[in-house]
């Protein structure tokens, strides 16, 4: 198959891709955006943020201070509305949930650790009390909500704390035991806001442990938004945010030899956004010293990127052949970035 051939079928094939962004998925951030508007100044917190998460995944998000995760968090907790985008948590839609429906969601999807433990549990109430709570308020029997209590603390490994009050805990402790009164209605997707934030190394492992556990064995989607480097230990991706958008994703596979042995392989990925628009890392800038605008070229398998640097003259006295470090000659399908013509409308956004 020639060069021309190969990609007339990959223009063919995506013609023909239909779908809306995210279908399947149980958490999609469309071009989300948030705007304050703080004593006259716009701030724009998130600035057209694309993100999916499937059922069942472990993610976690990563970011500088003021990235915009807490932004993130408060959208999808219900807590906050953006100023435009899409926003979907399984069957609903953040966009345009009534007070009453934003409460339900609230009571029935999601639940959430902050990293205030305070916010988390009540401190007059011991752990098993703490957990029973929010059953009790859904109408759970005193029985099954004793025992489901009882089986959440211990699934967490903090069981012997069941009859203490928080005052009698460790900070990792009460973290653990406040991941169970998250889960004390069985909600879909656990959300947890710097759930380590005060936590030291040890004592964060174990909460972040804690998260992996309540993942795998309950099966509950877990997105938890996090400035501690060693989470992307704990969970499948990471999923990195820099101004108010996401550049770049880590993910951990398990990669099984030959012999057998298993290891786990950690691969970093930039994200594409909606627009097209993918950020390069600085290293790559710097060593390639690309600056203002690249040169892209379309290739059957890949997409190149070449620094704007004057190619030698081609033609009768010109190379024949292409050497390996130019790009290839204008075939229509170069262009600076953005590519020209290319704007935010056509883009759909
Ligand atoms: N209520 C608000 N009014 C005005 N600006 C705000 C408000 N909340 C957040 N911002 C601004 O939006 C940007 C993103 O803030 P956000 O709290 O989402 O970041 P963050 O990544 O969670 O930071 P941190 O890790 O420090 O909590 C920041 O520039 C912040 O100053």
């Amino acid at each position: 198959m020639t060069v021309t051939e190969s990609l007339g079928a990959l223009e063919e094939r995506a013609r023909r891709r239909t779908g809306t962004f995210g279908d399947g998925a149980l958490i999609v951030c469309d071009s989300l955006v948030r705007i304050y508007q703080s004593e006259g100044v716009e701030v724009q917190a998130l600035q057209g943020l694309d993100l999916l998460v499937e059922s069942g995944e472990l993610v976690a998000i990563v970011g500088a201070s003021g990235s915009g995760k807490s932004t993130l968090l408060a959208v999808l907790s219900g807590l906050d509305v953006p100023t435009a985008g899409r926003v979907r948590v399984g069957p609903w839609d953040l966009m345009s949930m009534t007070a009453r429906q934003r409460v339900d969601y609230r009571r029935s999807m999601v639940g959430f650790v902050w990293q205030q433990t305070a916010r988390n549990i009540v401190p007059y109430l011991t752990s098993a009390e703490n957990v029973a709570f929010p059953m009790a308020l859904a109408g759970m029997p005193r029985r099954a909500r004793e025992k489901r209590a009882a089986e959440l603390l211990d699934v967490l490994g903090v069981g012997y704390c069941a009859d203490r009050r928080p005052a009698q805990m460790s900070g990792g402790e009460q973290q653990r035991v406040a991941i169970a009164v998250a889960l004390a209605n069985s909600p879909e997707v656990l959300f947890a806001d710097e759930p380590t934030g005060e936590l030291d190394t040890a004592t964060s492992h174990d909460v972040l442990e804690g998260l992996r556990t309540v993942n795998r064995e309950l099966g509950t989607t877990v997105v938890v938004v996090t400035h501690d480097a060693g989470v992307s230990e704990h969970v499948q991706r990471t999923v990195a945010i820099r101004d108010g958008r996401t550049s770049s994703e880590v993910v951990r596979r398990t990669h099984t030899a030959e012999d057998g042995t298993e290891s786990v392989v950690a691969e970093e990925y930039a994200v594409l956004d909606r627009a097209g628009r993918v950020q390069l890392p600085r290293e790559y800038r710097q060593t390639l010293d690309l600056v203002g605008r690249v040169r892209l070229a379309l290739e059957s398998s890949h997409v190149s990127v070449w620094p704007d640097r004057p190619t030698p003259p081609r033609g009768p006295h010109g190379p024949q052949t292409r050497p390996h470090d130019e790009p290839p000659a204008h075939t229509g399908r170069h262009a600076a970035v953005p590519a020209p013509g290319t704007t935010d409308e056509e883009a759909g956004r």
